[in-house]
């Protein structure tokens, strides 16, 4: 059941992209690739002044479209809003993304992303970011916000770290204060939880995402083989 018999209509579709299916879609595909099992993890999109938010605590790669939470970005009012589920804990963490312009945002718990928050503290200290230079992948994330392309292969890709709470929803004053910080970035690693990762739009978002857990898992191994992230000139 859901609040609201109107709103209805903003969840039924036959397009595969509208955002009710897509969600559902993208997150059967990541609980795969291990970015969203256990319930962890998640995905939201947004589709004009609309913010498409998936239910908390549910198991994500088995969600429907009618399971969907949506949300007016201006009033941040619940347009629809299922009876039986409570909207997932990164709502405000994705709205700090779509503030920024995003058109979607992910968050996984890839194995990858949290041992790179460990191996980055071990090795450079709790306040130091995560750094990674000519490897070819880097060149599939954008060289920041306003600016043209993506980074070139000579060029860093630094995504900023921050400390977990214990409660997701939490994190969301260090998450804005790390997208202040480095404002070029795309990303935000969480120690021992996870990332977000977001894109101008649902394509940009996955293909950033998949591209940097690419890169992080790549980071694990070279650190296991003693191999540096970043050049040394
Ligand atoms: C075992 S998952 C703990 C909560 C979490 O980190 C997460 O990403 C999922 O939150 P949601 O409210 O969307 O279930
Ligand atoms: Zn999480």
């Amino acid at each position: 059941m859901a609040t609201g018999s109107n709103a209805e209509h903003l969840i039924h579709s036959d397009d595969p992209e509208h955002p009710a299916n897509h969600i559902c879609t993208l997150c059967a595909k990541f609980y795969e690739l291990g970015w969203v099992t256990g319930t962890g993890g998640g995905t939201s999109i947004r589709k004009d002044d609309l913010l498409y938010i998936a239910p908390s605590g549910v198991q994500k790669e088995l969600m429907k479209p009618t399971d969907m939470f949506v949300m007016d970005y201006n009033t941040k009012e619940y347009l629809r809003r299922p009876t039986v589920y409570k909207p997932s804990a990164c709502t405000p963490l994705f709205y700090a993304a779509f503030t920024r312009g995003a058109g979607c945002c992910i968050h996984t718990h890839s194995q990858w992303a949290v041992l790179v928050t460990l191996l980055v503290e071990r090795e450079f200290g709790s306040d130091a970011p995560f750094e990674i230079g000519m490897i070819e992948q880097i060149k599939g994330i954008p060289k920041g916000r306003g600016k043209q392309g993506n980074l070139g292969y000579f060029e860093k890709l630094t995504i900023p770290i921050i400390e977990n709470t214990a409660h997701e929803e939490d994190l969301t004053e260090s998450l804005e204060e790390a997208m202040e910080k480095y404002p070029d970035a795309y990303a935000v690693l969480v120690r021992r939880h996870g990332i977000y990762v977001w894109g101008d739009n649902v394509h940009k978002a996955k293909t950033q995402c998949e591209s940097i857990d690419y890169i992080l898992q790549l980071a694990v191994e070279m650190h296991k083989l003693g191999l540096p992230w970043v050049k040394k000139s």
